[in-house]
């Protein structure tokens, strides 16, 4: 039975078998990136290694990471400043002969870096500049293609370095949508149950319920979370982590991402460099909770304590595009089926998002 006491269809399990991959070394905590070289001895990583970070994660760390770890072996930057097919074919290429990858940055950095550590056999290190999303430890990468986004498998990184200094001085913006992101796995998990009743998509109670673990840590302490704490960097970070694993448990990101991702999917699409993922997906999870018949309002709630955006407006979107969003969400992903899949009009969207600015 699942926790609200639904009979669940299980899958024959006598032909089944699963290889899941989790990170090795965690390090967590002030001044982290400190450990890299001995991260690196434990690894027994020398020879050749490829830093990808951003323009401006560069400066953030990635500097001193290229520092930290030509103590230990030869090191050279691959500046990533946005994920596509092409940069990744790139970089491989820069990569091909590497003996081990390190993401220094965001998500996107983070994502190029993994999908190219898997297509090259080689391990990765990752180490977060912000908690800004749950891609930090799993093994899946998200990639935007024509027309929508695909989640690839990939390589979880062998060793995850979170450098609670550096995150918790990142913007408050960046970890509250990391916050957003997790809070989301409420509703991408009644998306999974929901395919699961309808479709017969086989489930995980274990990914489904670590995941909603995780959700219900950061909403019971939304107030808890403060800019600049390092603190509450680290609840968001052990929070990513474990979304993380509940991924890889799953092997795939639908503990993760339900209609509330397809949606800020869609997003991208539609209106492009405006919201943060985990901001987009926090506000889809408020719709997506309102048509599963659940508490939105405590969803609300808990991104509005924490300092997520909870409408279009704030981040920048007019409510017509959004509402568009909501209609497109269907057509990314086809095989992934959410609530949003099961048919909404022009009108209804418009009235789903004219109830987020409800009081
Ligand atoms: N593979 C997976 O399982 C998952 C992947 N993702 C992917 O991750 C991406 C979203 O990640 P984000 O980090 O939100 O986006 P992002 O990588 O675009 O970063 C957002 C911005 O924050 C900046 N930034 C990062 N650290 C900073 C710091 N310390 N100080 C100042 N600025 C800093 C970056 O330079 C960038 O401008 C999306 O592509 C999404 O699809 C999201 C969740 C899970
Ligand atoms: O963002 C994710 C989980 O938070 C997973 O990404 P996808 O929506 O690309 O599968
Ligand atoms: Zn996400």
């Amino acid at each position: 039975m699942s926790p609200d006491g639904i009979k669940l269809l299980k899958t024959p399990v006598l032909d089944k078998s699963k290889w899941m991959q989790l990170p090795r070394d965690v390090i967590i905590g002030h001044d982290a990136l400190m450990q890299l070289p001995k991260v690196c001895e434990d690894l027994q990583v020398s020879g050749s290694v490829l830093i990808f970070s951003g323009k401006g994660t560069m400066n953030v760390a990635g500097s001193r990471v290229l520092s930290l770890v030509k103590e230990v072996a030869d090191a050279e930057v691959f500046i990533v400043d946005k994920i596509s097919p092409e940069i990744i074919s790139e970089a491989e290429e820069v990569g091909a002969g590497v003996d081990v990858f390190i993401g220094v940055g965001g998500g996107r950095v983070i994502d190029t870096a993994k999908i190219v550590s898997y297509n090259c056999c080689r391990p990765f290190i990752s180490v977060p500049t912000a908690a800004s999303h749950d891609g930090i430890a799993s093994s899946r990468a998200s990639v935007p293609v024509k027309g929508g986004s695909v989640s690839l498998e990939a390589n979880p990184p062998i060793a995850l370095v979170a450098d609670t200094g550096i995150i918790a001085a990142a913007p408050h913006r960046l970890l509250a949508a990391g916050c957003a992101d997790v809070i989301s796995n409420y509703t991408a998990i009644l998306d999974w149950e929901l395919s699961h009743r309808l479709r017969g998509e086989p489930i995980s109670d274990y990914a489904m319920a670590l995941s909603r673990m995780t959700a219900e840590i950061i909403s019971k302490n939304a107030d808890l979370i403060k800019p600049h704490a390092e603190e509450s960097a680290w609840t968001v970070i052990k929070a990513l982590l474990s979304s993380g694993v509940a991924m890889s448990i799953a092997g795939s990101s639908r503990p993760a991402s339900g209609g509330e991702h397809k949606f800020s999917h869609a997003l991208d699409q539609i209106a492009p460099g405006k919201g943060l993922h985990g901001e987009q997906c926090g506000i889809g999870s408020i719709i997506t909770m309102y048509l599963h018949g659940g508490d939105w309002r405590s969803i609300r709630t808990s991104l509005k304590q924490i300092g997520a955006p909870t409408t279009p407006k704030e981040i920048g979107i007019d409510d017509k595009s959004a509402a568009q969003a909501l209609i497109l969400a269907r057509s990314i992903r086809p095989e992934r089926f959410t609530i949003l899949d099961m048919g909404i009009t022009e009108e209804v969207a418009e009235q789903l998002i004219a109830m987020l600015y409800e009081d």
